[in-house]
């Protein structure tokens, strides 16, 4: 629920669902805001964009990416408005006409945009979503799009990676501490719960989205007490049908470990049982190792073990290749920052394909760099095994599916051309999600998004979700899409005269 007016200043109700800072038509580019005070005074404001959003690379040198941040992306297109406040402010700054600024009092988002669903798993150079609309809808509405949805990409991969590696262990969200500023930690514990983490400790996380809160006890709970086991049978006193208790304040094996075991028959004596233990530092595949024994032999093998301690998806893959006995990763900093090698930010981009009915195209020296013209579908193929084979980009006009035998090549490197083989069935996987500047899709729950992202994950080419050197997924672009680039290419390069790169 959004309140419309985005000038209406956070009110300290107690109710969270205020409007958001974030939700302002100034959380964009003061260039965006430019360009359209240019449009506007060109008269060019009206004519009809195409943009595409998409990105080049997988993030952290994976394979695939998993689709998060839609919903929250559509709130902020469908209730877009330049209300008293944010046209007083922009005045103030002496960059605008007077009239421009009352022209963007009526400023609506009257566009379509189509996009794979949230939870989908997607491919660098393919289209992710497309938003048609006049030029200064379309263009004003980057920034935010792309600050939300690369953010929650990256953090919904990140957590798709540590659960693709877990072996069947959960992995929950600790991230809030360490993540960037207040909406890094809530946009991150949605993604990740989309990504496939069953659970976080961020409380407005749950109570905005819903998600379940989970929780154990920090090592200040043992420091304020007299002793450790005084403060573990404070703690499974208190909360006796979820404890989990940390074991090393003191020592791990030599005092955590004992006076776990003894709280745990305490609560049995009392008919409930202890739920988990928790390793914070230290050789955690040793402790765990360990631990397990002494809990399996005193009786308690349902007792889970928990670890934390910088876990990121290579520390996860190398505990359970040293025979770690671990049933939850917590996992905090690495996930909620989408931290680690090829991370820190997802590089999508949004670029112009058509105006006016005429194909655009940036032209780079770089040929991974050159956008694709015009309007575009996006067609997936999945095999008789229902696994997801292959992923072709065509023109827009395409009504029909690809054909067996059809000559395709990579985004990237025009030069790398492939057949399509027979034996696959095509659909689009894309939809329209907004019509009109109106939403047509119902919100899906966080539940179905999260099942669809790792029903994706587990149809995907063997190798896809292998961490290191992955397989690469196909994606092309359909014979006609390369020729018509082609000859966009040829055209742009004709008018360019000496200079060898340019843009449309
Ligand atoms: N058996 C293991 N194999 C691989 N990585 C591990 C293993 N055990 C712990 N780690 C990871 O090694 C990193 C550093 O752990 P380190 O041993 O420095 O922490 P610590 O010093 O024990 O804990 P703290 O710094 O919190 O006191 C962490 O990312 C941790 O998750
Ligand atoms: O390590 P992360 O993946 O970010 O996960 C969250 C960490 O936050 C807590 O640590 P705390 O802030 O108390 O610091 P410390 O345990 O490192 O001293 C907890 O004990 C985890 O270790
Ligand atoms: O509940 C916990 O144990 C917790 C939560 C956040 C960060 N570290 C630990």
């Amino acid at each position: 629920m959004v309140v419309p007016d985005s000038d209406v200043p956070p009110q300290h109700t107690g109710s969270v669902q205020q409007t958001p800072v974030h939700l302002s038509p100034l959380l964009t580019d003061l260039y965006q805001l430019s360009m359209l005070h240019g449009y506007w005074h060109h008269g060019m404001h009206q004519q009809q964009a195409v943009f595409d959003l998409y990105f080049r690379r997988s993030p952290y040198g994976g394979g695939y990416a998993v689709w998060a941040g839609l919903e929250n992306a559509l709130e902020y297109v469908e209730q877009l408005r330049f209300g008293t406040d944010a046209v007083r402010y922009l005045e103030s700054l002496n960059l605008f006409d007077a009239a421009f600024l009352e022209a963007l009092r009526g400023w609506r988002f009257s566009g379509r945009i189509e996009s794979f669903p949230e939870g989908s798993v997607v491919f660098a150079h393919e289209p992710l979503l497309t938003v048609t609309a006049p030029l200064w809808e379309a263009q004003l509405i980057e920034t935010a799009l792309l600050n939300t949805l690369n953010f929650q990409t990256l953090v919904a991969t990140k957590a798709a990676r540590c659960v693709s590696v877990a072996g069947g262990g959960s992995v929950i969200e600790f991230g809030a501490r360490r993540a960037q500023g207040p909406d890094g930690a809530l946009s991150a514990s949605r993604a990740a719960f989309i990504g496939g983490a069953a659970a976080t400790s961020n409380v407005l996380a749950g109570q905005r989205y819903g998600l379940p809160v989970v929780g154990t006890h920090a090592h200040a709970w043992v420091e304020s007490f007299p002793d450790e086991l005084t403060a573990f049978r404070a703690y499974a006193e208190l909360h006796p049908a979820s404890t989990t208790l940390l074991l090393d304040t003191v020592n791990t094996l030599a005092s955590g470990l004992p006076n776990a075991l003894t709280v745990a028959q305490e609560l049995r004596g009392r008919g409930t049982e202890l739920r988990a233990v928790r390793l914070d530092s230290g050789d955690l595949a040793y402790l765990s190792r360990r631990v397990r024994a002494a809990l399996d032999a005193a009786g308690f093998p349902d007792v889970k073990i928990m670890a934390s301690n910088d876990l990121s998806e290579n520390v996860i893959q190398s505990l359970i290749s040293e025979g770690a006995r671990l049933d939850i990763y917590a996992v905090g900093t690495q996930l909620v920052t989408g931290g680690g090698e090829g991370g820190g930010a997802l590089g999508g981009v949004y670029k112009l394909a058509e105006l006016d009915g005429q194909p655009r195209m940036k032209l780079t020296g770089d040929p991974a760099k050159t956008s694709l013209p015009g309007r575009k579908r996006v067609w997936r193929a999945h095999s008789s095994h229902q696994q997801l084979a292959w992923d072709v980009v065509s023109l827009g006009s395409q009504e029909e599916p690809p054909s067996v035998g059809e000559r395709v090549s990579d985004p990237a490197n025009p030069l790398r051309r492939s057949r399509l083989p027979a034996g696959l069935s095509w659909e689009n996987p894309r939809q329209t999600v907004m019509e009109a500047g109106r939403r047509v899709t119902a919100p899906e729950a966080l539940e179905d998004l999260q099942r669809r992202a790792r029903g994706e994950c587990s149809r995907l080419p063997e190798g896809t979700l292998r961490l290191l050197n992955p397989h690469t997924y196909r994606v092309s672009l359909s014979a006609d899409l390369q020729t018509a680039r082609e000859q966009l290419i040829s055209r742009l390069e004709d008018g360019l005269g000496d200079t060898d790169s340019g843009t449309a």
